[in-house]
């Protein structure tokens, strides 16, 4: 069980809501002139992960009065419950383990009194032996030919953490092509399959309950693709395995469950990269870099679990982030990777972030009265700064960022990478500094402008600054710096969940929808007219039945 604790009626709130009022003025640029420990005392370094969150609007009062909130909200417990295996996923009454999934200490995680580890171990080994054959060319295709090809079937947390991480770590991968298909647009299967081979392909379900329409769906379609090709029944035990809970379901399909890979329902499905979910992963780059990933995770969650919180990166992200959105009012958080591997970071996020915390009722079942969770998105640096970041550096909106970037490339050419590292050290500073009045007008007299132009273009020119950002600076990307990163934000998540009093690991939000899905497919199907919806409804559904 989690805490419960009242955000808005804790001694803290209402400290830090005074606090904000007397700093709410304060600029960014005095911060740092004020103190000249400043960056030492508010950055953190983890391994070859530096946290720098010293160009934030905060200060020593401010992180003191947070700490203070986080204490007032039990985080200390709500840690203990989730490594403890409680059932802390209320409403679906499970436990949150995706640590379990990670935990290279082998250290026993009860779940009712059952250590869930030799479990975890089990599908782990079962995972390397099936990695190293179709890597390796011992897993054959039905005509005998070794596997060049694997195709992910998965949506939502199915899909987004095997793309994003695939993606990440690029360079590490080996010769096996990836495909992702997620989308139930036919498009997206059939441009897929366009290109692949039935003798050489293989298909990995990928559905924690293996009842999700858009999944399922896609995998019946692949199936007919691979049996009108010419291949019997029989070869789909070569071409098709499941990643899934579900066992009962996985058998019904028609796939073998020797070549299904479990998990179990204490793993969230945006949690779980780190479980069966993550065999492309493990088939892309290799099951020994798979575990370096899980390595990089568990070492986030040994700091985040045993590191004071006034030190503990995760929790100050998620501190960070009450102080914006519960003080200041901001509504999104950019997630601004400089590199192009993690060009779907920002992406991943948004379901991790957003279907976590995307709550407006509090763990005591009533409506809360302060805002929870941030809209998340962003785009690689420097494509964003060529799209959206006029509106961050001059907008009416306060948008806190979080830039990333590693000091080493993976592909070091020619200038490019220092081209890069200079834009990703330049934004966060002018969105800090900004560029005054008096700095614009004497920028415009050297350019030699009249008064009277420079008193018409100035105003447009001018940055107000004390734009917060954090700046993550790993060395490199590697499967290991990339395990940890993902595991501080998944903590961050977590801890404002806490604080925010939401349960962050359920989803029915996105349920409804669903179940209206459901009951409009039918009336596709057939000529008649629909009148059983509001105006709307019927009147776009008539009009699609028109131009069908
Ligand atoms: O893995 P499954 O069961 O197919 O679910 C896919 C996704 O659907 C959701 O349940 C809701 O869209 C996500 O939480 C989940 O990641």
């Amino acid at each position: 069980m989690l805490p419960k604790t009242d955000l808005t009626r804790t001694h803290a709130y209402a400290a830090l809501s005074q606090h904000f009022e007397t700093t709410q003025q304060t600029h960014l640029r005095d911060l740092f002139a004020a103190d000249p420990q400043r960056f030492d005392k508010f950055s953190l370094t983890f391994e070859d992960i530096l946290f720098d969150f010293s160009k934030n609007r905060v200060d020593d009062k401010t992180l003191q009065l947070l700490l203070e909130l986080a204490r007032e909200c039990k985080l200390e417990d709500a840690i203990g419950a989730m490594f403890g295996g409680s059932r802390i996923n209320e409403t679906e009454n499970r436990p949150v383990l995706h640590v379990a999934l990670r935990n290279r200490s082998n250290e026993a995680i009860q779940v009712d009194g059952k250590d869930v580890m030799p479990e975890v171990n089990r599908v782990l080994a079962k995972m390397k032996k099936f990695t190293d054959a179709v890597i390796g060319g011992d897993w054959k295709g039905y005509t005998g030919k070794p596997i060049t090809d694997v195709v992910n079937i998965g949506i939502g947390g199915s899909d987004l953490g095997p793309v994003m991480v695939t993606e990440a770590l690029k360079a590490y991968k080996n010769h096996l092509n990836l495909h992702f298909v997620s989308n139930i647009d036919g498009t997206h299967i059939a441009e897929t399959i366009k290109s692949l081979d039935p003798e050489t392909t293989l298909f990995l379900i990928a559905s924690k309950t293996f009842t999700t329409q858009e999944t399922m769906t896609n995998a019946h379609s692949a199936r007919s693709w691979f049996l009108e090709s010419g291949a019997q029944r029989d070869d789909v035990a070569k071409h098709f395995a499941a990643l899934s809970t579900n066992s009962k379901e996985v058998a019904a399909f028609g796939i073998d469950t020797e070549n299904m890979f479990e998990f179990w329902d204490w793993v969230g499905g945006r949690y779980s990269l780190w479980s069966a979910i993550g065999l492309s992963i493990a088939l892309g780059i290799g099951f020994e870099r798979f575990e370096e990933l899980l390595a990089g995770a568990h070492a986030a969650d040994n700091h985040f679990r045993n590191t004071d919180f006034k030190r503990n990166i995760p929790v100050i992200q998620a501190l960070l982030g009450v102080w914006y959105i519960n003080f200041f009012g901001t509504e999104t958080q950019a997630i601004l990777p400089y590199d192009q591997y993690m060009h779907r970071f920002a992406a991943y996020f948004q379901q991790g972030d957003m279907e976590s915390n995307g709550k407006f009722v509090g763990r005591d079942g009533r409506k809360v009265e302060h805002q929870t969770g941030p809209v998340i998105w962003g785009e690689p640096g420097t494509n964003g700064q060529h799209a959206f970041y006029q509106l961050i550096h001059q907008g009416t909106k306060l948008i806190p960022c979080d830039f990333i970037a590693p000091a080493q490339s993976l592909n070091p050419l020619g200038e490019h990478h220092a081209i890069l590292l200079s834009n990703y050290f330049a934004q966060t500073e002018a969105l800090m500094n900004g560029k005054s009045q008096e700095a614009v007008e004497a920028e415009l007299r050297a350019e030699g402008k009249s008064d009277e132009a420079i008193a018409e273009l100035a105003p447009f020119k001018v940055f107000e600054g004390n734009r917060p950002t954090n700046s993550f600076l790993l060395k490199k990307v590697t499967p290991y710096t990339l395990g940890s990163l993902i595991a501080f934000y998944e903590h961050k998540i977590f801890v404002q969940g806490v604080i925010w009093n939401i349960f962050s690991f359920d989803q029915w939000g996105v349920e409804l929808g669903k179940q209206l899905a459901k009951n409009i497919l039918p009336e596709l199907k057939s000529d008649e007219k629909i009148s059983s919806h509001d105006a709307s409804t019927n009147g776009l559904i008539n009009q699609y039945k028109a131009w069908r």
